[in-house]
């Protein structure tokens, strides 16, 4: 279910876009550093990634250089963005740039007075951070990607198959989805997809049927309109919860019910929704940015637009055809030309 578009863009008025850049330091143990707001500073006692914000005329790389040696006392190799969230604050639009730091030289100490943690990664969710850092720790510790089912043809092996391929190149997250299919059958797809899921530490969402999934110990993704009509979590927390929305109140039913992370599409126009527009980043940043929730943009994607994704503040991607489909294998390389590229 979608609404009209006018509720799914932000207020026209003209807040300030506030860019904030924030370095993911790792020790050689793998721990992640963070600092601790001082008190007197906004958001004062929250512990976040070191950073700060970009100054007018300076790039991004510059200023997370320049904010790590004042506020840490060490130089750095910028790395890979890991990704940027856009957050809507009461005063202002922020842009939460999060970058791996490469490789660091000095010993950071804690320079203007804030505390310093080495943190594992398992335990970030444990600290307190700014709502913007959810989707950033999320997408520390979580799958970019996640498969949603397509039916099956007649053949369940083959179907099992599929999914046994898809595991094999990565997947780690499936919503599993059997539009039409009767229980019996959906039944024994189920217990033969838990099974090639656990053998691959991969995570099992039912689509729709509550009871399915507390029956088998698997979770529960909630389709928008099955979402609508809850007020509260259907299965107990530790089962992993999703949904799909479409709008800024569906989200906020999400966050509200305890979701784990949430689908948001169409992206982009696709056959599984006929006449459906796609929304594209534009309108996915404006409900990004009203919600805290790790959020996969689903709709004619593939593994392709993760990082696309990740710079509108995306977890990444949910396909069915994206991630099921193998994909095309690269044209074989020809001995390489004489003459070089730039
Ligand atoms: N550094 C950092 N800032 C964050 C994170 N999450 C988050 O919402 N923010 C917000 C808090 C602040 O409103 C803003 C960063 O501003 P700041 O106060 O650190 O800026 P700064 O280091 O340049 O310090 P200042 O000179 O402006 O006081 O971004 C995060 O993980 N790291
Ligand atoms: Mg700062």
């Amino acid at each position: 279910m979608t609404t009209g578009p006018s509720r799914q863009v932000p207020p026209a008025g003209s807040l300030p876009t506030v860019h904030v850049v924030a370095g993911v330091i790792t020790d050689t143990r793998g721990r992640i550093l963070l600092a601790r707001r001082a008190p007197g500073r906004e958001l004062a006692g929250l512990w976040e990634f070191p950073g700060g914000k970009v100054e007018p005329g300076e790039s991004p790389e510059a200023a997370l250089a320049r904010e790590l040696e004042e506020e840490l006392g060490i130089g750095i190799d910028v790395g890979a963005p890991l990704m940027t969230v856009p957050h809507l604050a009461p005063s202002r639009h922020l842009r939460l740039d999060v970058r791996r730091v490469a490789a660091w030289r000095g010993s950071a100490k804690g320079r203007e007075g804030q505390a310093l943690a080495w943190v594992q990664p398992e335990k970030l969710p444990r600290y307190d951070m700014p709502a913007p850092d959810r989707p950033v720790v999320a997408a520390l510790l979580q799958p970019d990607h996640c498969l949603v089912t397509p039916p099956p043809d007649l053949d369940d092996e083959a179907w099992l198959a599929g999914l046994g391929a898809a595991l094999d190149r990565g997947v780690r997250r499936v919503q599993f989805r059997m539009p039409g299919v009767d229980a019996d059958r959906r039944r024994r797809l189920l217990d033969g997809a838990l099974r090639l899921c656990a053998g691959a530490r991969a995570q099992l969402l039912v689509n729709g049927d509550a009871a399915l999934a507390r029956a088998t110990g698997a979770g529960l993704h909630l389709p928008s309109a099955r979402l609508r009509e809850l007020d509260a979590r259907p299965v107990p927390p530790g089962t992993l919860l999703s949904a799909s929305c479409h709008d800024a109140d569906e989200l906020a039913l999400a966050e509200a019910l305890g979701c784990d992370f949430v689908l948001v599409g169409p992206l982009r126009a696709t056959p599984s929704h006929p006449g459906q527009p796609g929304m594209g980043w534009g309108r996915f940043e404006a409900l990004r940015e009203r919600s805290s929730l790790p959020i996969y943009a689903i709709g004619g994607l593939s593994p392709r637009d993760i990082p696309v994704a990740r710079r509108h503040g995306a977890q990444g991607i949910a396909a069915i055809r994206g991630l099921w489909d193998a994909p095309a294998t690269p044209a074989p390389r020809r001995a390489p030309a004489t003459s070089s590229r730039s």
